[in-house]
């Protein structure tokens, strides 16, 4: 099986850093020992990673690695015998632009940010083929907060590429009894999940802020996975993946916990804050906000139809103000379950 000697990670957000940790671990007993090599955009993040272990910007108080080593370089990243991508989703077209000419063709290259493309409506798998159509792409997702998977708690996570020879050597290059990737060679199953989950955490935030209780919540995440299966649907995702660890597991994790930045970013939402007001006031990203019209658009142009995240989308573009989306969502007409 290919041993992945060097492993290189695009983005030293949150993310990032938890999945360069990962990586180091997974290939500490591997002769030679692995080289993980995380670009990070902020000198600041270089420094305190190089010299503390520790990434004080997005991941306060978690050690890391010393193997774990960060650069402001992009081509030492790109010299990578696989890359992971964890930049958000809006920026990773500019990104991949950028790996372009350095990129080795067939180099692996793992998508792990979660979004749909603002404009193009485009996955990001898609976007991968358009602006570095030298990768063999594939796209790790599923339910896992980089402080959790950081700090080596348990979790497991959808790993999809349509190689299987090529993904099941991911797995087993990133893989660890407390990160356990599951194969799957479906892509767009993969990726919708995380895209859509988004968008409904910040509703479920909503609920949660104007304190209508957990049986809401319950409904409002199963409805939003039956609109995140619609869409998957139509797109040629499979059920399976749907309803696996990508789709629904990542979905209960995100409309479940206030350490999701867009469940935490819904409730203040619900406790009358601002959109303007709470992002001004974080530096981490929350893609449900810029995803949520993309999801909405590309549900429109493949005649689906996402009342729950066209909530979102109407609040987040201030059409629609919180109390108007909740009354649009409960007055809708009654229809049957399926
Ligand atoms: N934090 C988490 O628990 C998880 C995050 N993700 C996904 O990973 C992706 C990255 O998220 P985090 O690492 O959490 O981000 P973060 O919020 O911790 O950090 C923001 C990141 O965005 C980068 N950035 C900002 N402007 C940029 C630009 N113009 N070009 C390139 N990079 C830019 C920053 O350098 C930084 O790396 C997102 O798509 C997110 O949904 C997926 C699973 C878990
Ligand atoms: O994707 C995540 C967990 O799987 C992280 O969710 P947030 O981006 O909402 O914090």
């Amino acid at each position: 099986m290919k041993e992945f000697e060097h492993i290189g990670v695009i983005g030293g957000g949150a993310w990032g850093t938890a999945l360069a940790q990962v990586a180091a671990r997974a290939g500490r007993d591997q002769t030679p020992a692995r080289k993980v090599t995380l670009w990070a955009r902020e000198a600041e993040v270089v420094d305190t990673i190089n010299t503390r272990h520790e990434n004080a910007r997005f991941l306060p108080g978690i050690a890391l690695d010393e193997s774990v080593r960060a650069t402001s370089s992009v081509e030492e990243a790109a010299s990578a015998d696989a890359l992971l991508m964890v930049t958000p989703a809006q920026h990773m077209r500019s990104v991949c632009a950028g790996l372009k000419p350095l990129l080795k063709p067939g180099t692996p290259v793992l998508l792990c940010a979660k979004g749909v493309e603002q404009g193009t409506l485009k996955l990001l798998t898609e976007v991968l083929a358009e602006a570095l159509p030298q990768a063999l792409p594939a796209v790790l997702s599923g339910p896992s907060f980089a402080a959790e998977v950081a700090r080596g708690l348990p979790t497991a996570i959808t790993l999809a590429c349509a190689d299987e020879e090529i993904g099941k050597a991911l797995v087993h290059a990133i893989g660890l009894p407390t990160f356990r990737p599951y194969y799957a060679s479906d892509l767009i199953g993969a990726e919708i999940g995380g895209a859509v989950k988004n968008v409904l955490a910040i509703a479920c935030g909503i609920v949660e802020g104007k304190g209508f209780g957990a049986s809401a919540r319950a409904a409002l995440t199963t409805r939003g996975f039956a609109e995140m299966t619609r869409l998957g649907l139509s797109l040629g995702a499979r059920p399976e993946t749907l309803a696996g660890l990508s789709g629904l597991g990542d979905l209960i994790l995100t409309c479940n916990s206030p350490q999701s930045r867009n469940m935490s970013l819904g409730m203040a939402l619900g406790q009358g804050k601002t959109l303007e007001e709470i992002l001004g006031s974080r530096h981490s990203v929350s893609e449900g906000v810029f995803s949520a019209t993309a999801v909405v658009e590309l549900a429109a142009k493949h005649g689906i139809e996402m009342p729950i995240s066209e909530a979102v989308a109407g609040i987040v573009t201030g059409r629609l103000n919180v109390d108007e989306a909740i009354l649009a969502l409960l007055t809708r007409p009654f229809k049957n379950e399926s």
